[in-house]
């Protein structure tokens, strides 16, 4: 794993959008594996300064978020594919048909599950994944626990992990208990990934993850197996790591 610390999250955001631009303008036609939540929220913002500024196109890029609440509609305020559209997919030029996200109102979830993996594999994979993490180790919505080989599958959320996300909601009760997520198999099936952790909030996380084995109880810990995954962390979140800063 290559280690990045970077002083604060502007400078996380400049230099994760930098490898995000950096992969598309090398490879026009890549599959970008994108997530949400706080993290990318700034990286988004970058991409589109930069899709104005310099003119990057997305054009022949195809992207697939990591997951989707179950039960919510595309246009309702809390849904991933409304974060999409707001974040980032309004404000570049990439083709509708292809961004393609979960569907958290699929009448049958499994089959949606299983078209979410093929389509995954038609695209022939994702090059670069872009990752957050949960509180508890989770990547995506695979909560401990979740097998290292799961593919695209329904997740029962955890309380933590329902709590952490309240505060995109009015209320806990308004926060879905189900979500789709790619599975952990998917998401090492990437070819690059890139760990985005920031804040005093992950600082636990973040050191579990260096310090512990890998084991299932700390989903994000299987990406020590991965070849090429890159973590940019700030210092808040590197403070209690152990090791110099670079
Ligand atoms: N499903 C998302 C993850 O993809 C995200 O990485 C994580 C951290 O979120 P945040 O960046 O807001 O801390 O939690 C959410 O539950």
């Amino acid at each position: 794993m290559q280690f990045i610390q970077v002083k604060d999250y502007q400078q996380l955001c400049e230099v994760a959008s930098q490898k995000i631009i950096q992969i598309v303008k090398k490879s026009p036609n890549s599959t970008l594996g994108l997530a949400t939540g706080g993290t990318p929220e700034g990286i988004y913002r970058l991409l589109c300064k930069d899709h104005q500024q310099h003119g990057t196109s997305y054009q022949l890029v195809q992207t697939v978020n990591l997951d989707e609440y179950v039960g919510l509609a595309k246009d309702h305020p809390n849904s991933y594919h409304y974060y999409m559209q707001q974040h980032l997919f309004s404000k570049i030029d990439l083709p509708e048909h292809q961004a393609h996200i979960p569907n958290g109102l699929a009448d049958d979830l499994e089959q949606e599950c299983e078209r979410y993996e093929q389509l995954i594999e038609r695209l022939d994979g994702v090059d670069l994944q872009i990752l957050g993490i949960g509180q508890n180790g989770h990547i995506g919505f695979n909560e401990p626990g979740t097998s290292f080989s799961s593919r695209t599958h329904i997740v029962k959320l955890a309380e933590s992990t329902r709590l952490a996300n309240q505060r995109f909601f009015h209320s806990i009760d308004e926060v879905p208990r189900y979500a789709i997520t790619m599975g952990i198999g998917t998401i090492m099936k990437s070819k690059s990934i890139l760990l985005l952790v920031n804040g005093v909030k992950k600082a636990t996380v973040l050191r579990r993850l260096f310090e512990e084995e890998v084991h299932n109880q700390l989903p994000a810990s299987i990406l020590k197996h991965h070849p090429h995954v890159t973590i940019v962390a700030d210092e808040e979140a590197a403070s209690q790591l152990k090791i110099p800063s670079n």
